[in-house]
């Protein structure tokens, strides 16, 4: 075996890779040409996930992951079994939403509360609007515009070209999660803006295939496959249904949820939980309906989540 100090300034000093599909230990990563090969990472704590870079070295036909670049940001969820990285170094995450099926505003509110504790902007992407139902949808969606989020419209089906109009620049240059539950059409999304992606997601699932059809992880997509730096890229993750928010702690929530954090200066009590406490600014602006009902509750169940997971953990 060679010293450990030799490898490591042979890592070092290699081009980084990009991980662009990742199955627990193995990972699929893609190098500065452009090759894309199956690695492995070393060790339990080398866990790599998709948009992570890494340094690697070859090893025969695969290769193997040196070293994690630290990463810029990291977007997980957490339940009380186990956690989940989506995906890490993103610029955003674009939920896609529908009025049919309805959006859950609580699946909505748990994805944009991890998207602002991992630092990470968000904007959201009202889908089918040629359906009437996309009136009540809108109303839903009022309360996070007047807190400052981008909501787009589209009719992906019936209005595609107008749609890539919309998103083209959206997306453009950017690393973009793209989260959908399911029937809200990111799919759609995903084969409108990529043509291609069917095929790429095959070499993907094919080089950490282990039998598998489908794609359980997070998929990275080139935008433009000539324009790999600058280009921009869809990530798409499967599996929206359960958002846990374990990893942060309930005294935390206000801070990360905008309409809240606007008033968290007019409590009486500086460590107010604005649950019961006299003189809670954020319980007046929710009477003045500054903050809408429904966030607030939310709000008040995922304290209790959360309070719940703490004493447990
Ligand atoms: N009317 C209408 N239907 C749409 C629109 N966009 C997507 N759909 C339809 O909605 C259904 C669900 O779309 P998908 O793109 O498969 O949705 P998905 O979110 O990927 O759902 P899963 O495949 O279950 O994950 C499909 O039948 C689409 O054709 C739209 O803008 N308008
Ligand atoms: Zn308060």
């Amino acid at each position: 075996m060679k010293p450990a100090g030799s490898k490591a300034k042979a890592a070092a000093t290699g081009d980084t890779a990009l991980v662009v599909g990742a199955h627990g230990r193995h990972v699929v990563i893609e190098t500065p040409s452009g090759e894309r090969m199956l690695a492995h990472a070393r060790g339990k704590k080398s866990a790599c996930v998709v948009g992570d870079r890494v340094q690697w070295q070859p090893a025969g036909d695969e290769a193997v992951v040196e070293a994690l670049v630290p990463r810029r940001n990291l977007l997980m969820r957490q339940d009380e079994w186990r956690s989940k990285s989506f995906a890490a170094n993103l610029d955003q995450l674009l939920v896609v939403l529908s009025g049919e099926p309805m959006f859950s505003e609580s699946q909505l509110t748990r994805a944009l509360i991890a998207t602002e504790d991992a630092g990470i902007s968000a904007t959201l992407l009202l889908n089918k609007i040629d359906l009437p139902t996309a009136a009540l949808a809108r109303e839903r969606l009022l309360p996070y515009k007047a807190m400052g989020f981008t909501v787009l419209e589209t009719a992906l089906t019936t209005q595609p070209e107008a749609s890539i109009a919309l998103l083209t620049p959206a997306l453009g240059g950017k690393t973009t999660l793209v989260l959908g539950a399911s029937g809200m059409g990111k799919s759609t999304l995903i084969n409108l803006m990529l043509p291609l992606a069917q095929a790429q997601v095959g070499e993907i699932s094919q080089a950490l295939n282990a039998g598998r059809h489908t794609t359980t992880t997070t998929t990275w997509y080139w935008l433009d496959a000539d324009d790999r730096t600058n280009g921009g890229a869809l990530l798409d993750s499967p599996g929206f249904q359960e958002f846990g928010l374990m990893h942060i702690t309930p005294q935390r929530l206000p801070e990360l949820m905008p309409d809240l954090r606007k008033h968290l200066g007019e409590c009486r009590f500086y460590n107010c939980t604005h649950l019961h406490e006299p003189g809670c600014g954020v319980r007046s602006a929710v009477e003045r309906g500054e903050i809408s009902p429904s966030r607030y509750r939310l709000y008040e169940g995922l304290w209790a989540e959360l309070s719940e997971g703490q004493q447990k953990g």
